[in-house]
């Protein structure tokens, strides 16, 4: 089976002159339809940036990059984010949810953006009956609890059925028992076919993972 996620030989610096430094260093990462791949490492080894670069948030210095066999290096903005609304769905530590809207609001939004899915607006609908979100479809972020908002993030990255979900810290702003429930969701997802990257300090997160990658001087390593 293709890769689905297919990276090699990326390389990314920040800054310039004698302050630049080069953060990944031809890192590789590939992973199949129905994998979960963990990436760990030490602060600032890179991993919340080679997740950006996967997902087509940033741009390499080197290397490519391709997502359901599509290029995401070497391609124009506006391919990149039509890949990024259908190909990809993203899961982040702070959940991101925009504060106005409803946790439902949010999840049929990202439904609704040029290019989405055609029956987004029915898996969205249930994707909150799914994940327990009903009765709290109604409330705002800030009303409801942070295991509930970072469900309704995975609603949100879901409702396109993209083949690929990137998560970054997810369960880094929650307790045990909703971390666990976000875990489960991002391997039921993998269960459904979908290639799961997860950058993570957390051993509880590792362990769900059928693969774990240490991001160590620029390269992820097996
Ligand atoms: N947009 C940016 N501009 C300048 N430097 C950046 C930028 N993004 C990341 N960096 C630097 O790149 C390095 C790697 O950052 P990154 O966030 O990828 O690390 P990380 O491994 O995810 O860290 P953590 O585990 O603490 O989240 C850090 O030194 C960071 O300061």
């Amino acid at each position: 089976m293709a890769a689905v996620i297919a990276a090699t030989g990326v390389v990314k610096s920040f800054g310039e002159g004698r302050a630049a430094r080069r953060v990944l260093d031809g890192a590789s990462l590939h992973v199949h339809p129905g994998e979960v791949v963990a990436i760990l490492g030490r602060s600032g080894t890179g991993k919340s940036t080679m997740l950006h670069l996967v997902g087509g948030l940033d741009r390499p210095d080197a290397g490519t990059i391709s997502v359901a066999g599509e290029p995401v290096t070497g391609t124009s903005e506006r391919a990149l984010s039509r890949l990024r609304r259908r190909r990809i769905g993203f899961v982040f530590q702070f959940f991101h949810l925009l504060p106005e809207l409803s946790g439902e609001a949010n999840v049929l939004l990202a439904g609704r953006v040029r290019g989405a899915a055609p029956d987004a607006a029915a898996r969205g609908q249930d994707l909150i009956d799914r994940l327990g979100l009903r009765e709290v479809a109604r409330s705002l972020p800030h009303q409801l609890s942070g295991g509930e908002q970072q469900r309704f993030a995975i609603a949100r990255a879901l409702v396109n059925d993209p083949p690929v979900l990137l998560a970054d810290e997810p369960t880094g702003n929650l307790d045990t028992t909703a971390g666990a429930e976000v875990l489960r969701l991002l391997r039921a997802g993998a269960e459904e076919g979908r290639a799961v990257v997860m950058v993570t300090h957390e051993t509880a997160a590792a362990n769900i993972a059928d693969r774990v990658l240490t991001l160590r001087d620029g390269q992820l390593i097996g």
